[in-house]
């Protein structure tokens, strides 16, 4: 036991040096939040993150730490964050439990909206139809682009494929959702319909190769597998396929996109409809910096961890069941480098001001790993 005792003073006293240097180091984050302060800069500095990460791990002696090394940098930095946050603005904040900060804020009323793809992309249609067509529209090519543009300010709103009804989450979308800060605030659902378009000339006989995006390829197998020989072209979004085959002018070549792409480009119908379930949708979410709270707000997106212990999802879904809470949504996606350990994304319905819903979060918070609130809505 003398021995136990003699390590456990070590331990001890390492832990002492450990929380002297923890305050140390939030005394500096908050001199450098003064600092983003004056020059208007967000907290969440994500290159500076990835530094530390890569700073920290290179500072291990023994390298089979890195995970957890890692692990412990994420929790040390969002921690820093959030007293962060709190310093910053503490009427824009929404507590619940101990430790989740959520940034609220009011819908903008004048504000820049993005989307991923090119004009007449499905996801230029579901911006149009949610906030009407006087607002400001940027698009990008890719879905990371959009979060990029609202962390760095350059939109205020992103619009992004989240579901199909026929082929499933846009897992893309989900990872990006958990990498980066923002918030669900709404969403949009979409009857999707895709055409094979092409010039004047062509025919469904003429065409050898057809673009479009790996989702419209998807969407429409049952009628690409009538026509084997056809060379498929993944392209980045549906509507620049078909921007691209007016380009290219050429009979043997054909876009799968929607009715508003032909008429922006100019292309011709050769086949109408031909996704492979006539009940073919697409939910979009609505994506700010702040979360959106009001009465109306009813679905809460989550993303956590677990243990990997039997039941654990099991028990972490219970607790929605003990407090009357609906589950209106699973997905999971895997964790890089954890094989088979998997990150659970959750929508509940409900309202994050309720109090019977904040003692639901605290008591998930308890029995989970790294819970994320990623919008009310
Ligand atoms: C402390 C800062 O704020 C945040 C927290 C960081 C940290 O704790 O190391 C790093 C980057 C920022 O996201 C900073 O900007 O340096």
């Amino acid at each position: 036991m003398e021995r136990l005792d003699q390590i456990r003073a070590e331990i001890d006293q390492y832990d002492q040096q450990i929380v002297e240097y923890f305050e140390k180091r939030i005394k500096k984050a908050l001199e450098a939040l003064e600092i983003k302060q004056e020059l208007g800069l967000p907290i969440l500095q994500q290159d500076r993150e990835q530094l530390v990460l890569d700073k920290v791990v290179r500072h291990l002696q023994d390298k089979e730490l890195t995970q957890e090394i890692q692990e412990l940098y994420r929790i040390i930095m969002k921690l820093s964050r959030q007293i962060q946050a709190k310093k910053w603005n503490l009427s824009d904040l929404l507590l619940i439990g101990e430790s989740i900060l959520l940034p609220i804020g009011e819908p903008l009323s004048k504000k820049t909206i993005a989307f991923q793809g090119e004009p007449g992309a499905f996801g230029h249609q579901a911006l149009k139809k949610y906030f009407g067509n006087k607002e400001t529209v940027l698009h990008f090519e890719k879905f990371e682009d959009v979060f990029k543009a609202l962390v760095e300010g350059n939109a205020d709103y992103g619009v992004l494929p989240i579901e199909n009804s026929s082929t499933g989450g846009i897992h893309e979308v989900y990872d990006l959702l958990l990498k980066y800060d923002l918030y669900i605030v709404g969403e949009e659902i979409l009857p999707i319909e895709h055409h094979l378009l092409s010039v004047e000339g062509a025919t469904e006989e003429s065409i050898v190769e057809v673009y479009s995006h790996i989702q419209g390829f998807r969407q429409c197998k049952s009628f690409l597998d009538q026509h084997p020989d056809w060379k498929l072209i993944t392209y980045d979004n549906t509507a620049a396929s078909a921007k691209l085959i007016k380009e290219l002018n050429e009979t043997s070549k054909a876009a799968i996109a929607s009715k508003e792409a032909a008429e922006l480009y100019g292309l011709k119908v050769l086949k109408n409809n031909i996704q492979t379930n006539q009940e073919n949708w697409t939910r979009f979410i609505i994506v700010g910096r702040k979360v959106e709270l009001s009465e109306e707000s009813k679905k809460i997106s989550l993303i956590y961890s677990l243990r990997h212990n039997v039941g654990s999802l099991y028990d972490s879904l219970g607790i929605f069941t003990k407090h009357g809470i609906n589950l209106v949504k699973l997905e999971s996606r895997p964790i890089p480098n954890q094989p088979w350990k998997y990150h659970f994304y959750v929508d509940v319905e409900g309202n994050l001001l309720d109090k019977q819903i904040q003692r639901a979060i605290e008591e998930l918070q308890e029995n989970i790993i790294n819970l994320k609130i990623i919008g009310n809505y």
